[in-house]
């Protein structure tokens, strides 16, 4: 099975079609004010349109409202509500069955202790995504450029269904894959000439290089 790959926190057209013509099998969406990648639901609604069929579309909450993601939902019928702020199992999993809709739960890994919170997801949700701990007083809950210590998953049972996130490049991915043993991979900040504008040359490498490195 070939390396599964989400770019993530595409805002404009003609990125999004680089992503599709590169290949990736989800594109991410950040409905996030704060964030350099942020898109109003207009916006979502859009690029959401321009993916269907093509990709799946992963949409970026970050401790939304009902309202809020009844409001995106509508606009993109996204396939994956991807939550990055502190939703707990339990509003992870009223999520998805108010929403109907794959969830993935972003759990921030600093250290081998912070493993323990993924499992509390695995039943509340479709999928984890480990992206790196922030640093404290960080503006951005994701999106950072941050790696973790890919070691700390290389003893994770090989049949949780997890994401690889965090500081991934062109040039880390494939040492990224192979020890940390994943089959999905996620970018924003590693394929960027600066925050929030997506280069689609980096897109192209990095697709293909997350290709190369599976499977394992
Ligand atoms: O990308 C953002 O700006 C963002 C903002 C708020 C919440 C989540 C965000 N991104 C979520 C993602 O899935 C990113 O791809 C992930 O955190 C990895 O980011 P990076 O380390 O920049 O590749």
């Amino acid at each position: 099975m070939s390396i599964e790959v989400k770019i993530c926190g595409l805002s404009e057209p003609a990125t999004l079609e680089a992503a599709l013509g590169a290949g990736a099998d989800l594109v991410g969406l950040v409905s996030f004010p704060k964030s350099p990648r942020h898109v109003s639901p207009e916006k979502a609604a859009e690029l959401a349109a321009l993916a269907r069929g093509r990709a799946r579309v992963a949409l970026l909450l970050v401790d939304a409202s009902d309202d809020l993601v009844g409001e995106l939902v509508s606009a993109t019928l996204p396939d994956v509500l991807q939550l990055h702020g502190d939703e707990s199992p339990e509003r992870a999993a009223e999520l998805r069955r108010i929403f109907g809709r794959e969830v993935w739960k972003a759990i921030p890994l600093g250290a081998e202790a912070d493993l323990a919170a993924a499992e509390l997801y695995w039943d509340a949700a479709d999928r984890v995504l480990f992206d790196a701990r922030p640093p404290q007083g960080a503006e951005l809950p994701g999106g950072n450029g941050l790696a973790f210590d890919w070691e700390l998953l290389a003893n994770l049972d090989p049949a949780r269904p997890f994401v690889l996130s965090g500081g991934l490049t062109p040039e880390n991915v494939g040492e990224a894959v192979r020890v940390a043993r994943a089959k999905t991979v996620d970018v924003s900040s590693g394929v960027e000439t600066v925050p929030g504008v997506k280069d689609p040359e980096r897109i192209a490498a990095f697709v293909r290089a997350a290709r190369a490195a599976g499977p394992f």
